[in-house]
C-alpha cells in the first residue's frame, strides 16, 4: 500500500517535533522580533501554521513542516542580505531544538497533561491570512486561482481566519464576484459531497475591491477593507498578480506602499511571462526588488506544480534502478514534448508578443529539463534544489539557429469543420511570423551529460494534447537477440516515459519474450497508470503552488538567478529569429507539426518517441 502524506491532514495533537513546529514557539512569544516599519516596508513576523479548526498542521509540498518561515524583507532600502539567512536559521533551529527538548522533558511522566502554558494555540493568536487576487476579473483568476483556493478550502488546507479579495478595475460588487466564482467553478471538487454547502461558506469569505493598478489611493482603500475584515488580528497577506506583465511593477509598488501587512508576512505570486529576454527580465527583477526582497517574490511556473513533475525527482533519487543510469553512459537522448490540440483562441494578443519559445520552452520545458538533469541536491530544501538547477542551466550551451525549427499553424477544414489559421485570429497581425511551434536541440556541457541531445518540441493546434518526458536509453552492446529486431536497433531501445498529462503515467518500454514455444520478442510496457494505481483525483498544480506560497515553501518557485540563466540560453536565438524575421514552416491545424522537426532530430540520430507508432 502507498504511504500517503496528506499535506493538510497530519494531526498536530501528538507531541512531536513536527507538531511542535517553529511557529508555535514563535507565536508563543518565546521569541519576539519586531522591526520599525516605514510606509513602504514589508514587515515580517512569524505566525502559527496550525489550522485551528481541525488542529491540522499545514504542510508544504515537501511533506514536512518547513525549516523556515520566510525571513521577510524589511523595506525597499533595507533588503535583508540573503547571506544572513543561514546563520539566522541555524540559530533559530538551535533555539527550537532546545525548546523542544525542554518541553519534552516537561512532558515526561505527564503524558496526559495539556500542553505547556507558554505554547499558545492559533485560536489564541488569531492570526489571519488574506489572499488578494490582483486581476480578479481575468481569465486565469476564474479558470485556475479561485477554483484552486476553493479546493484548498474544501480540503481544510486554509487557516480558519482567511479571506480572499478580488481586485481589478472592473466595477463589481462582492455578490457579483461570488456569482462569477460559483459560475466558473471548474475544480476537481465540484462533484464532491457537500460541494454546494462548502461553496457557500467559501463565497462568504470572498470580497471585491475595484481600483486601478497604478493608484496608491485605490490600494489604500483595499488596505482599509482588508484591515476591517481582518478584524484586528495579525495578518499575513498574499498577493497574486494575475494581470498582464506590463503592469506588474505598478501593482507591486502600490500594494507594497499601501497594502502590505504591518503585522505579518507579505508575499507576492508573480505570473509569467517574466520579461521577454535577458534584459527585460533583469529589469523586471530589479524593479520588483525595489519593493520586495527576493524571498517575498514567488515566480510561479505551474508546470512545477504538476504531479508527474513532482514525481520526477522521487523516481530518480529514491529508486536505485534509475539513478545509476542517469547519465551519458546509458542515456542516448531525452525528449520534452508539449502539444495542444487548440490554437491561441482568445489569447492571440498576448501570444503574438511572445511566441511558443517564450510561452512554453523557456519556462515550463526548461524547468523540467533542469530538474531532470541536475545533480543530487544536498537536501530537499528549496535553496539546495534551486542551486542545483541553476548549475545545470548555466552549463547549457546557448541555443543556436541551426538547432531550432519553428512553425506556425495554418487554417484547415476537417470533418466538415473549419479551423482558423494563426494569422486569421483577429488579434494577430496578418503578417505575423511568431512561431506557434518550435523544436530545439540542447546540450549540457558537463561530465554527466556531455554529447547527449536534449530535445524539446512544443506546439499549439496539433493533433493531440499531451505533455511528456521521454528518456531513450542506449542500445544493448552485443545484444544476443539482435536478430529478432531486424535492422532497426532503435526498436530494441528501452524508453522511459513520464506522461505529465493527460492520463498521468510512468511507463518503461522493455523487450520481452512472447510466451510460447520458440523465441519471439515483443515490446511491452511496465506501466504505472495513475488512474488505476491511485484512483483519488490529483490536485491541480495551482493548488499545490498556492499552498506552498502560503507556507513559504519556495522549492517550486523560480529564483531570479535561475531566471537569468534560463534567459541566457534563449535570448541570442530569440533576437536572431526576430531580427532576421525567420519565416516559420506552416503546418495544418490539427496535424503533427512541421516536418522540419524530424530532420532536426535525425541530425542527432534521434527519433521522436511520440511518433514511433507504437504509442
Ligand atoms: N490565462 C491563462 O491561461 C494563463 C495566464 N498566465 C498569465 O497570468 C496573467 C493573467 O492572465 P489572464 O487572466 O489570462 O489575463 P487577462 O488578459 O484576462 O487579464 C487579467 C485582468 O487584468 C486586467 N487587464 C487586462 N488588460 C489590461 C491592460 N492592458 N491594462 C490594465 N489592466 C488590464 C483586466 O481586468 P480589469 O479590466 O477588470 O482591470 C483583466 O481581467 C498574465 O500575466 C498571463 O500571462 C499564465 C499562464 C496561463
Ligand atoms: O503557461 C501556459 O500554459 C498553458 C498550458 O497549461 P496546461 O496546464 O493546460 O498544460 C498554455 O495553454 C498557455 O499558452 C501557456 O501560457
Amino acid at each position: 500500500m502507498a504511504t500517503q502524506i496528506n499535506p493538510c491532514c497530519s494531526s498536530s495533537t501528538t507531541f512531536s517535533p513536527s507538531s511542535l513546529n517553529q511557529e508555535t514557539f514563535f507565536s508563543a512569544k518565546l521569541f519576539n522580533f519586531s522591526r520599525k516599519s516605514s510606509p513602504s516596508r514589508w514587515v515580517f513576523k512569524i505566525h502559527s501554521r496550525i489550522n485551528p479548526k481541525n488542529q491540522f498542521e499545514l504542510k508544504s509540498s515537501n511533506g514536512y513542516p518547513l525549516n523556515a518561515v520566510s525571513l521577510q524583507d524589511v523595506g525597499p532600502n533595507n533588503v535583508m542580505n540573503q547571506s544572513h539567512l543561514p546563520s539566522f536559521n541555524s540559530l533559530r533551529r538551535l533555539f527550537l531544538i532546545s525548546c523542544y527538548h525542554f518541553l519534552l522533558a516537561f512532558r515526561v511522566g505527564a503524558a496526559e497533561k495539556p500542553l505547556a502554558k507558554e505554547v499558545v494555540l492559533p485560536e489564541q493568536t488569531g492570526s489571519s491570512l488574506s489572499v488578494t487576487i490582483v486581476g480578479a476579473s481575468g481569465d486565469l483568476a476564474k479558470k485556475k486561482i479561485f477554483p484552486a483556493l476553493f479546493a484548498l478550502f474544501y480540503e481544510d488546507c486554509l487557516p480558519r481566519n482567511f479571506i480572499i479579495f478580488g481586485y481589478a478595475r472592473t466595477l463589481m460588487t462582492d455578490e457579483e464576484l461570488r456569482e462569477i466564482i460559483s459560475r466558473t467553478l471548474t475544480c476537481r471538487i465540484d462533484k464532491r459531497e457537500n460541494c454546494g454547502d462548502k461553496m457557500e461558506e467559501f463565497l462568504q469569505r470572498c470580497f471585491y475591491h475595484s481600483g486601478q493598478y497604478n493608484s496608491k489611493e485605490d490600494f489604500a482603500g483595499l488596505n482599509n477593507e482588508l484591515k476591517q475584515k481582518e478584524d484586528g488580528k495579525s495578518s499575513n497577506r498574499l498577493f497574486y498578480l494575475s494581470i498582464p506583465p506590463d503592469i506588474f511593477v505598478d501593482a507591486v509598488r502600490c500594494a507594497s506602499c499601501e497594502a502590505s501587512s504591518k503585522t505579518g508576512w507579505t508575499r507576492v505570486i508573480v505570473e509569467k511571462p517574466f520579461g521577454r529576454d535577458l534584459e527585460s527580465s533583469a529589469e523586471l527583477t530589479r524593479s520588483l526588488k525595489k519593493y520586495l526582497a527576493e524571498d517575498q517574490i514567488f515566480r510561479i511556473d505551474h508546470y512545477l506544480g504538476k504531479e508527474l513533475v513532482e514525481n520526477l525527482s522521487v523516481l530518480r533519487f529514491s529508486n536505485l534502478v534509475f539513478e545509476p543510469l542517469w547519465s551519458r553512459n546509458y542515456i542516448r537522448n531525452v525528449q520534452f514534448i508539449f502539444s495542444e490540440d487548440f490554437g491561441t483562441e482568445g489569447r492571440g494578443g498576448y501570444f503574438d508578443n511572445y511566441g511558443i519559445i517564450r510561452d512554453i520552452m523557456q519556462n515550463h520545458l526548461l524547468q523540467i529539463l533542469a530538474l531532470f538533469a541536475m545533480e543530487t541536491p544536498v537536501s530537499l530544501d528549496a535553496e539546495d534544489i534551486r542551486n542545483e538547477k541553476v548549475k545545470v542551466l548555466r552549463s547549457m550551451k546557448r541555443l543556436c539557429l541551426e538547432d531550432v525549427v519553428t512553425g506556425q499553424y495554418k487554417g484547415q477544414s476537417k470533418g466538415g469543420k473549419s479551423y482558423l489559421g494563426y494569422t486569421e485570429d483577429p488579434t494577430v497581425p496578418n503578417n505575423s511570423v511568431t512561431p506557434t511551434f518550435a523544436a530545439a536541440a540542447f546540450f549540457i556541457d558537463n561530465a554527466r551529460w556531455d554529447g547527449v541531445p536534449f530535445l524539446m518540441k512544443a506546439g499549439k493546434a496539433l493533433n493531440t494534447r499531451r505533455a511528456e518526458i521521454r528518456v531513450q536509453f542506449r542500445h544493448v552492446p552485443g545484444n544476443l537477440y539482435k536478430r529478432s529486431f531486424g535492422m532497426d536497433m532503435d526498436k530494441a531501445t528501452n524508453e522511459l516515459v513520464l506522461r505529465v498529462q493527460p492520463d498521468e503515467a510512468i511507463y518503461l518500454k522493455i523487450n520481452s519474450k512472447v510466451p510460447g514455444l520458440g523465441m519471439r520478442l515483443d515490446r511491452s510496457d511496465l506501466n504505472l497508470l495513475y488512474s488505476t494505481r491511485y484512483p483519488k483525483e490529483i490536485p491541480d498544480a495551482y493548488e499545490r503552488l498556492l499552498l506552498d506560497a502560503i507556507e513559504g515553501e519556495r522549492r517550486l518557485f523560480i529564483r531570479s538567478d535561475e531566471l537569468n540563466a534560463a534567459w541566457s540560453i534563449f535570448t541570442p536565438l530569440l533576437k536572431e529569429l526576430e531580427t532576421k524575421k525567420i519565416a516559420p514552416e506552416l503546418y495544418p491545424y490539427g496535424s503533427r507539426g512541421p516536418v522540419g522537426a524530424h530532420y532536426l532530430a535525425a541530425k542527432y540520430n534521434v527519433r521522436w518517441g511520440d511518433t514511433a507508432g507504437d504509442e
